[in-house]
């Protein structure tokens, strides 16, 4: 069977980042490498622009050193500020496709005659070029997503058409179940979904966790302690910086 190499690329706020946002990378690693018609090579985490406007998110600065702090320990997952450097929100479609041409334009230099001289080279590059071989040209970056998300595609004048057909026409999904959603029935009660449904994965989270950034930031609101839901280095930079703290707390 020939395997397509894969790298998950998660996007979302990460405000802050969970145990869980790291988890659906492992969840996803293993089971897509257990169909065996793949093989996951890297991870990439793509924190969203500030100007994305969403309640109570706080500056790109501290969510993307939150996010270093939280893949510290991880060999494979890396952090991407590409999205967060740019000048207003991009759309995901266009995330995910400037990572697969930069991803493109790096493998392909390595099995060509160029080498490469480029110093500012992303973790994640480094790391694909590593585990990509050479000659092989044809590693597809996947949206990695929860099902919730997945069902924001159903809300309307959120996502454009094009970009659904293209982040699973071109891209394809892996989705990781979460308590709230269905997202086999949510797939078959949509045509464009059930059009491209052999590019969408769905990976059951056996062991469910509802920890959500939601909640993560309403006990620390509340100065309730959140050890064990999140990295230990991610919670001492959250008190050291006095985030997701109430009025009353910084009074
Ligand atoms: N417990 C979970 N189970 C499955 N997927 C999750 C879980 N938590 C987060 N995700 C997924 O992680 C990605 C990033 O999500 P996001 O940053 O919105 O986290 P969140 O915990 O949902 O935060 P918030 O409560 O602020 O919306 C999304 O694809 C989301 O579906
Ligand atoms: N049309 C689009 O491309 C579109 C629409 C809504 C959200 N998104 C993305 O989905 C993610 C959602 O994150 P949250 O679940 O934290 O809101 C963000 O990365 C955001 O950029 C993309
Ligand atoms: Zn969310």
């Amino acid at each position: 069977m020939t395997q397509t190499k894969v790298i998950l690329l998660a996007c979302g706020s990460f405000n802050p980042p969970t145990f869980m946002h790291l988890r659906m990378f492992e969840l996803a690693r293993d089971h897509l490498n257990r169909l065996g018609r793949y093989q996951v090579i890297g991870g990439i985490m793509s924190p969203v622009h500030d100007n994305y406007g969403k309640k109570e998110l706080i500056s790109s600065t501290h969510r993307v050193a939150l996010l270093r702090l939280a893949l510290q320990d991880s060999d494979w997952i890396f952090l991407s500020d590409w999205e967060v450097n740019q000048s207003s929100w991009v759309r995901t479609r266009q995330v995910l496709q400037y990572h697969q041409n930069k991803l493109n334009m790096h493998t392909s230099e390595l099995s060509g005659n160029k080498r490469h001289i480029d110093n500012d080279v992303p973790a994640w590059i480094h790391h694909a070029q590593k585990h990509c071989g050479s000659g092989n040209m044809g590693v597809r970056v996947k949206l990695l997503c929860g099902a919730d998300l997945l069902e924001s595609f159903g809300t309307p004048g959120l996502w454009s058409d094009q970009d659904i057909e293209s982040l699973i026409g071109d891209h394809g999904l892996a989705v990781i179940t979460r308590s709230g959603s269905d997202p086999y029935r949510f797939i078959y009660e949509s045509d464009i979904l059930s059009k491209y449904q052999n590019n969408i994965d769905i990976i059951t989270e056996w062991i469910t966790n509802e920890v959500s950034s939601t909640k993560i930031r309403r006990s620390l609101r509340r100065g309730e302690s959140v050890k064990y839901l999140l990295p230990v280095e991610v919670i001492d930079y959250i008190k050291n910086n006095s985030l997701y703290s109430s009025i009353i707390d910084k009074q």
